[in-house]
């Protein structure tokens, strides 16, 4: 099962592995043709209803495949409104192999005649709202029809995700009584009363198993973002080290946080201060984190987005109770680092967390590791699941699981020069940014938002911690390419709004 927001990222990442969208459109098609020759005979007449979208672009394909039957595809609008480079390509290819085509300018002037199949492929995932025209009467003229209805992917007009009409309860739709659908099951399909065959289009298993590109298209930063959208993180550290904390809160302003304020030990304030003028620095008395600055802590942490918690801290007794204390009272969203992660398996608490240790941390926790990349993917998931909590084990190929060990990634970004100290308060800061932003998708412009005036919500944190581990691998790849295995971790930090935003 997959949701249309998953399939577009593995559909990204595809593309990236090398398996372009063109070349899927090619599967897809051929899959829809398939479809309808089971559904026909040699010299029947199939009519092809298609949208301007890469939805109708999979029927401009079907139809090239589909020499032995009576075809005509009708494209709803003008040729010249076709939305992408694809989708025009191939009907382009169509005109060229004078397969019979049709534009439809005006939705009264539709005559499908009475054909054996029609194929419904005015709209897939890229549905938005209610049905407008002329898709809106071309439905109604599809649903009149004594055909057999094979949608494309999804019915138009149809929520791939949930089964009901994009236009709310009741609004038109396409009743299909098949559907094609591509690479997975969709949630939604299995609600309506049609048989649904998933079709393997040629999306490699790795661009689902491994992040990629895809794994950012929830942060993509909106232009007209007010501050305080892309989140205010608040890193609490320090002590026996000052690297740590300055290196977490650095990299979450590279990594777009607004706003992030670093609460450390007053012995160590002034030289993370110095580090960066950019940092608001919050001095705690003392010379460690104790249960002595719980309640400052807890109200510097009261309206901040995330806390990353850990860097730098040390493991003195005092300062992993006040970890212990300050998450049992903490119902906020915090990234787990370095000694606070050892609080995580006994803590009651009602923070959402996401631990990011490397494997031998991972066995402090009482978690499990193995050699075998599949086997270790399991263990962290069963682990996850154990202690109802997001986990990210570093490691050549990090793991990404869950809360609920129903998700798991691989990330293979990163290079052998990442040992390097500090590397991992880097990636901590990232994390923290990350899943201190808002889901841009979950915006106004989504109509189903919209519609129920919800704000938008948090990223999710699996996927803020798997696209955090992603992008830390991507600079430290690019500060491997300029300085070798001399790389340190100030390099990563410079280069994460290039591996965030110029993918
Ligand atoms: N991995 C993938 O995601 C793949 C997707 N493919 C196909 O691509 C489809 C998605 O393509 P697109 O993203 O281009 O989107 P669609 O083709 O589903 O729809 C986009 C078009 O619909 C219009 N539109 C949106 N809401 C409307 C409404 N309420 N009334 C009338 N018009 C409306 C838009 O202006 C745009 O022209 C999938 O459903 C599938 O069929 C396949 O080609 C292969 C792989
Ligand atoms: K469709």
């Amino acid at each position: 099962m997959i949701s249309s927001e998953r399939m577009a990222a593995v559909d990204a990442n595809a593309a990236a592995l090398g398996v372009p969208r063109k070349q899927l459109m090619e599967s897809s098609g051929n899959a829809v043709a398939q479809e309808v020759r089971a559904a026909s005979d040699p010299g029947d007449a199939v009519a092809l209803v298609c949208g301007r979208g890469n939805n109708g672009g999979d029927a401009f394909v079907a139809a090239r495949f589909l020499a032995d039957r009576d075809v005509t595809v009708h494209l709803l609008g003008r040729p010249e409104s076709i939305g992408t480079d694809i989708a025009r390509e191939n009907w382009e290819a169509l005109r060229a192999a004078e397969v019979p085509t049709e534009t439809v300018a005006d939705s009264a002037a539709l005559d499908l005649g009475s054909p054996a199949v029609v194929v419904d492929a005015m709209l897939g995932t890229g549905v938005s709202g209610a049905l407008r025209e002329p898709e809106r009467t071309a439905a109604a003229a599809v649903n009149s029809l004594d055909a057999t209805v094979i949608a494309v992917d999804v019915p138009s007009g149809v929520d791939a995700d949930t089964g009901r009409p994009t236009g709310g309860d009741g609004a038109v739709a396409v009743e299909a009584d098949r559907v094609v659908t591509f690479h997975d099951a969709k949630p939604g399909l299995d609600r309506l009363d049609a048989g649904v065959t998933v079709a393997d289009i040629g999306i490699p298993a790795a661009a689902e198993r491994y992040t990629g590109p895809g794994d950012l298209l929830a942060f993509g930063r909106d232009p007209d973002s007010h501050k305080g959208e892309n989140g205010e993180v608040l890193v609490v550290g320090g002590g026996p080290y000052t690297g740590a904390p300055a290196l977490s809160a650095r990299a979450a302003l590279r990594a777009g946080a607004d706003l992030v304020r670093v609460a450390c030990p007053a012995n160590v304030a002034d030289e993370v201060q110095g580090y960066s003028a950019d940092l608001i620095v919050r001095r705690l008395p003392g010379e460690r984190l104790s249960p002595d600055h719980l309640e400052r802590v807890a109200d510097l942490a009261a309206d901040r987005d995330v806390v990353v918690i850990g860097p730098g801290m040390g493991d003195a007794a005092a300062s992993v109770e006040f970890v212990r204390r300050f998450l049992a009272e903490f119902a906020g969203r915090a990234v787990v680092d370095a000694d606070a992660l050892r609080v995580v398996p006994e803590v009651d608490t009602d923070a959402e967390l996401i631990c990011t240790p490397h494997q031998g941390e991972l066995r402090g926790m009482g978690g499990e590791t193995a050699a075998d990349p599949t086997e270790r993917a399991d263990l962290v998931r069963a682990f996850a699941a154990e202690v109802g909590h997001t986990i990210l084990v570093k490691g050549r190929y990090d793991v990404i699981a869950s809360d609920d060990g129903e998700r798991v990634r691989q990330n293979r970004t990163g290079n052998p020069g990442m040992t390097v100290g500090g590397t991992g308060d880097v990636l901590a800061g990232t994390v923290g940014a990350l899943a201190a932003q808002t889901d841009p998708r979950t915006a106004q412009t989504d109509p189903r938002t919209a519609r129920t005036g919800t704000e938008p919500a948090l990223t999710d944190p699996f996927q803020a911690a798997a696209a955090g581990a992603y992008v830390n691998g991507l600079a430290g790849d690019a500060a491997a390419e300029a300085n070798g295995h001399g790389l340190v971790a100030t390099d990563l930090i410079d280069r994460l709004p290039h591996a965030l935003y110029d993918e």
